[in-house]
């Protein structure tokens, strides 16, 4: 058992993280492989609300993520061969761990990323949901018998789980990014090696913690922090790991594409994105406020499926753009762990200088700051929560994934020309539109180009649809019964001599 991480105190006055927690023992600062939690903590992971320090964790490199690999190999025929009950019963133990441990996971969580800490909990109770969810499909992993040409033969596809699988997994959604992957995984009948992001390795330290409680075998589910590339490497290279599944930029993604055609890896994909989202003329305009708000500056922008660029049809822009930014004025921007704080600190400065630099560009094209456009008071990596209006649809703000609290809004004449617009973009996740008009509702939820679309609703996560991208977005798809798909393998077998 890992000794828990000492109470370390913080550098202001205010308590360490490990004395706020109700179970200190959930903040851990090793690895776990093959059972054991191991590993010097070296590495530093710090509050992005004030740079204190919050843990160490071990640096690993290949040597590690070898042993882990080989750890996850041997466990694999013995957690495979157990029956789709038991493994459904040790994630049902797993998700009712992580629902009674809801509020410790949330701060740890809020405190080395900084959303809200509402944000948070809503967060850890969707990443128990999708352990809830796959502890259920566990038992629904279904073959089929087919009716065969031959008289003499009978035909049936079964599934087995496809093996060792790798997950590389983003800092945004320290907790939900990780259970997206792993659990889905373990119900199949794989085994995990797991590398989070630096930035926030603590959720998931304290989510393996929570698992080897539940009765996770050794070996099963392994954990190591440190050199991402290096462990990547033997993710993507490592002849026992048959599948991987990243969550992150597309920049990283089509490097581990690239990395894991050497051994014809099977891969799932979750990538940038650029989300379009439009108001037409007949929406509700004050819920197509709530909803850009919603899906704009949820974890201050820092979503995949944040609305990007927000288009609003020249009869209602006016109305539109100033009910929208007298919310965002609005917002209380600070500690999230703060009472009615719904804005934290970007996740770090490079944050910070991509909203600049985006709102420079709309500005020096023509676009008006309506409100915010500048770093707040609070210093550090916080940041107003912005409103562009005029904005030029070339503008860079339109092409690339802004990853902050910036909302440009864009005008636009009609049906045509918007879907124009949204579609003009390698990237495919997530989409918006507001309208009621029934006709148009279905026309333009056709015509978008995104793996997701929502109407007249700006938040679309759940563990019972199936969360993905198109084009540069990704490959495959998560949560929902086809998130069982990426983890099984289909096999027919012709049985002659009836
Ligand atoms: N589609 C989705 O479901 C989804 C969800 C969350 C975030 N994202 C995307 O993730 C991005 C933000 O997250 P991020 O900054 O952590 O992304 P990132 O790509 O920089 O990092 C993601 C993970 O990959 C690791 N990594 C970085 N370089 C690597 C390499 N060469 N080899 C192996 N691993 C490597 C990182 O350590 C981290 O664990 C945004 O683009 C966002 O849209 C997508
Ligand atoms: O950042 C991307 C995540 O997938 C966000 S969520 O799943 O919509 O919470």
């Amino acid at each position: 058992m890992n000794p828990p991480v000492a109470a370390r105190a913080s550098k202001t006055s205010t308590p360490s993280l490990h004395d706020r927690l109700k179970d200190s023992s959930l903040l851990r600062d090793r690895c776990y492989i093959d059972g054991a939690w191991v590993g010097t903590p070296s590495r530093p992971v710090t509050n992005p609300v004030n740079g204190v320090e919050l843990a160490k964790v071990p640096a690993f490199s290949t040597a590690e993520a070898t042993q882990a690999v080989e750890a996850a190999e041997r466990a694999f025929p013995a957690w495979a061969k157990l029956t789709a009950k038991q493994r459904s019963n040790i994630l049902r133990k797993w998700f009712e761990l992580i629902a009674a441990n809801r509020e410790d996971l949330a701060l740890i969580l809020t405190s080395e990323q900084g959303k809200p800490l509402a944000e948070a909990l809503g967060e850890v109770d969707i990443g128990g949901a999708y352990v809830e969810f796959f502890a259920e499909e566990a038992r629904r992993v279904y073959g089929e018998t087919i009716p065969t040409q031959r008289p003499d033969a009978r035909l049936l596809a079964i599934k087995q789980p496809i093996g060792v699988c790798g997950a590389i997994t983003p800092w945004n959604f320290p907790c939900s990014m990780i259970t997206r992957k792993v659990s889905p995984a373990l119900a199949a009948g794989c085994t995990v090696v797991l590398k989070p992001a630096n930035e926030t390795p603590l959720t998931a330290l304290a989510l393996v913690a929570l698992a080897e409680k539940a009765g996770v075998p050794k070996g099963v589910f392994n954990i190591l922090t440190g050199n991402s590339s290096a462990i990547g490497k033997v993710l993507c290279e490592h002849p026992a790991v048959r599948f991987i599944g990243f969550t992150g930029s597309t920049e990283v993604g089509k490097i581990l594409y690239q990395q894991a055609a050497v051994g014809v890896k099977k891969l799932g994909l979750e990538l940038g994105g650029n989300a379009p989202f439009v108001v037409f003329d007949d929406a509700d305009i004050d819920a197509a406020v709530e909803g850009a708000i919603i899906s704009k500056y949820r974890n201050m922008g820092q979503t995949c499926v944040c609305a990007n660029r927000i288009y609003a049809q020249d009869k209602i822009y006016d109305a539109f753009v100033e009910k929208l930014s007298k919310k965002v004025a609005a917002m209380k921007i600070g500690d999230g762990t703060e009472q009615g704080v719904v804005q934290g600190p970007l996740i770090n400065m490079d944050a910070v200088l991509k909203v600049e630099k985006h709102i420079d560009d709309a500005v020096k094209g023509g676009a008006k700051v309506v409100t915010g456009g500048k770093r707040h008071a609070l210093g550090g990596s916080f940041f107003e929560p912005t409103v562009l209006s005029n904005v030029k649809s070339d503008a860079l703000v339109a092409r690339e994934e802004t990853f902050g609290p910036l909302a440009p809004v864009f005008r636009f004449k009609d049906e045509a020309d918007v879907i124009a617009m949204c579609n003009n973009s390698p990237f495919g996740l997530a989409s918006y539109f507001y309208a009621r008009d029934l006709g148009r509702v279905w026309r333009v939820a056709e015509a978008l180009e995104a793996g997701m679309v929502g109407v007249n609703t700006g938040l679309i996560t759940t563990e019972v649809a199936p969360f993905g991208g198109v084009k540069e977005s990704g490959l495959g798809r998560e949560g929902s019964h086809h998130g069982m798909e990426e983890y099984v393998e289909i096999k027919y077998v012709m049985m002659a001599g009836v």
